[in-house]
C-alpha cells in the first residue's frame, strides 16, 4: 500500500488503521507535501519502501533520522510514488494538486482508494476512462456509503443516489448572522475532523457540490437523479433508490477511519475502532438544504450540468475564493459570488479547454483561477 498526503487528516487516519492491523499491510510509499518532519516521524515508524517530499530535500529527511527508505522528491514526487507497484494507493492529497497523482496511479495500473474528490471533478469523464480496467474504490465517506450500497446489485436498477451533508456549523445560522462569519467559526464543523479545506467546504456546502459532482462520474448517474439532503447527525452518509422504489440506505459512526479501512481492504472488512452504535433513543433528521444561501451547492449542480470545463472552472474559483476567505481578504459570503462570476465569465475557459490529457486539464485549471483573481481585483 501506498499513502499519498500521510501528513493530512486522511492520511494520519490511514496509518491509525495500519497501527490496530499490521499484518495486513506492506508499506510501499508515503508522501508530504512540506511537512517534513511528520513525515520523518511516520518513516521510522512504519518503514515504508519509498517516501516522496514535494517541497523539500532527501538531506532533510536524512537530518531526521530517514536512512533507510528511496526519498523521492521535488514537484510530481507523489505522482512519482503513485506510479510504483502497490496493491493500494491512497490518494489523500488535497485540492487539485491530487489530479496528477490520480492520473499516474490509474495510468501505472495500480488500484486506486481515492479521497481526493477534486481530481474526479477536474478530470471528469477522462480520468474515469483511464479507471476502466481498474477501478477506483471511493473513500469520501458518501462515496464509500453509495458503493457499499451498491455492492452485488445490477446498476441497471438503480433509479437514484442519495448524498447526506452535515449542513456544517451555520447550517440554523441566520443569514444576516454569516456576513461577519470568519475562519475560525467557520473551521468549527459539528461532526467530523477533517483538513482545513474540506472543512470550509462544508461550511460553503461546496463539499457537497463537489461530491454531487464526483458521484455523478463515479457512478454514471444524471444530476437530475442525484439527491441531497441535510442530516445533521452524519450518521446516514448515502443511499441508492432503486427502480422498485426501494430505497438502500448506509449508516456508519462518523469516523473516515471506517471508509479508509473499506477502501484500503476492499472486499475485506477489518474490526471498527470505534463501537457499535446503540439505536435505541436516537432520532435522525433529513432537511432540505438552504440553497438560497449556501449558493455553492446549486453552482456546482449548474457547473456540472454544463460539462466541459465548467466543473474545473468551478473547483478553481473555489480554491481561489477559499485562500482569499482565510487570508481575510474577502467574507464567508463572498466565496460563493466569486465562484458564480467566475463561472458566469468562464465560456473563455471552456471554449479553450482539452480536456483529454492532464496538461490540458491543468491549462483549464490555471485560466480558470487567472479568472477568479480577475473577479477578486474588480471587487476590491
Ligand atoms: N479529512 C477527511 O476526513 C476527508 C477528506 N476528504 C478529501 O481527502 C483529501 C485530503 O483531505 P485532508 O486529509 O482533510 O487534507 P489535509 O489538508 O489534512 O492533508 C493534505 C495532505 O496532502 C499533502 N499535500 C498538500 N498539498 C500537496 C501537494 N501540492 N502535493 C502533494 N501533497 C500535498 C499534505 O502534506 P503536508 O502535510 O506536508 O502539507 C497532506 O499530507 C481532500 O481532497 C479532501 O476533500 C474526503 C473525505 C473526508
Ligand atoms: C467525511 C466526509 O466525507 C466529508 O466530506 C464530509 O462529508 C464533510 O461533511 P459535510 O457533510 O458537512 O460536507
Ligand atoms: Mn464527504
Amino acid at each position: 500500500m501506498t499513502i499519498l498526503g500521510s501528513t493530512g487528516s486522511i492520511g494520519t487516519q490511514a496509518l491509525d488503521i495500519v497501527r490496530r492491523h499490521p499484518e495486513r499491510f506492506e508499506l510501499v510509499g508515503l508522501s508530504a507535501s512540506s511537512n517534513v518532519d511528520a513525515l520523518a516521524d511516520q518513516a521510522r515508524e512504519f518503514s515504508p519502501q519509498y517516501v516522496a517530499l514535494e517541497n523539500g530535500s532527501a538531506r532533510d529527511l536524512e537530518d531526521r533520522g530517514v536512512k533507510e527508505p528511496r526519498v523521492l522528491t521535488g514537484r510530481g514526487a507523489a505522482s512519482e510514488l503513485a506510479r510504483v507497484e502497490a496493491d493500494v494507493v491512497l490518494n489523500g492529497v488535497v485540492g487539485f494538486a491530487g489530479l496528477a497523482a490520480t492520473v499516474a496511479a490509474l495510468e501505472a495500473k495500480n488500484t486506486l482508494a481515492l479521497a481526493n474528490k477534486e481530481s474526479v471533478v477536474a478530470g471528469g469523464e477522462w480520468v474515469l476512462d483511464l479507471a476502466k480496467d481498474n477501478p477506483i474504490i471511493p473513500v469520501d465517506s458518501e462515496h464509500s456509503a453509495i458503493f457499499q450500497c451498491l455492492e452485488g446489485r445490477e446498476p441497471d436498477r438503480v433509479s437514484g443516489l442519495l448524498l447526506t451533508a452535515s449542513g456544517g456549523p451555520f447550517f440554523a445560522t441566520p443569514k444576516a448572522e454569516l456576513l461577519d462569519a470568519g475562519p475560525e467559526a467557520a473551521l468549527k464543523h459539528p461532526t467530523w475532523s477533517m483538513g482545513v479545506k474540506n472543512t470550509l467546504d462544508s461550511a460553503t456546502m461546496m463539499n457537497k457540490g463537489l461530491e454531487v459532482i464526483e458521484a455523478h462520474h463515479l457512478f454514471g448517474v444524471s444530476y437530475e437523479n442525484i439527491k441531497v439532503v441535510v442530516h445533521r447527525q452524519s450518521v446516514v452518509h448515502g443511499g441508492v433508490y432503486f427502480k422498485d422504489g426501494a430505497f438502500v440506505l448506509h449508516a456508519s459512526p462518523p469516523d473516515m477511519r471506517l471508509p479508509i479501512a473499506y477502501g484500503l481492504l476492499y472486499p475485506e472488512r477489518v474490526a471498527s475502532p470505534v463501537g457499535d452504535t446503540d439505536f435505541a433513543g436516537v432520532s435522525w433528521t433529513f432537511d432540505e438544504p438552504r440553497n438560497d444561501v449556501f449558493r455553492c451547492l446549486p453552482l456546482a449542480f449548474e457547473a456540472g450540468r454544463l460539462g466541459g470545463a465548467y466543473p474545473v472552472a468551478l473547483n478553481a474559483a473555489n480554491e481561489v475564493a477559499i485562500e482569499s476567505f482565510l487570508d481575510g481578504r474577502i467574507k464567508f459570503l463572498d466565496i460563493a459570488d466569486v465562484v458564480e462570476a467566475t463561472l458566469e465569465s468562464a465560456s473563455g475557459v471552456d471554449a479553450a479547454a482539452e480536456l483529454e490529457s492532464l496538461d490540458g486539464i491543468v491549462a483549464a485549471d490555471e485560466q480558470a483561477r487567472a479568472e477568479a483573481r480577475r473577479v477578486l481585483e474588480a471587487r476590491r
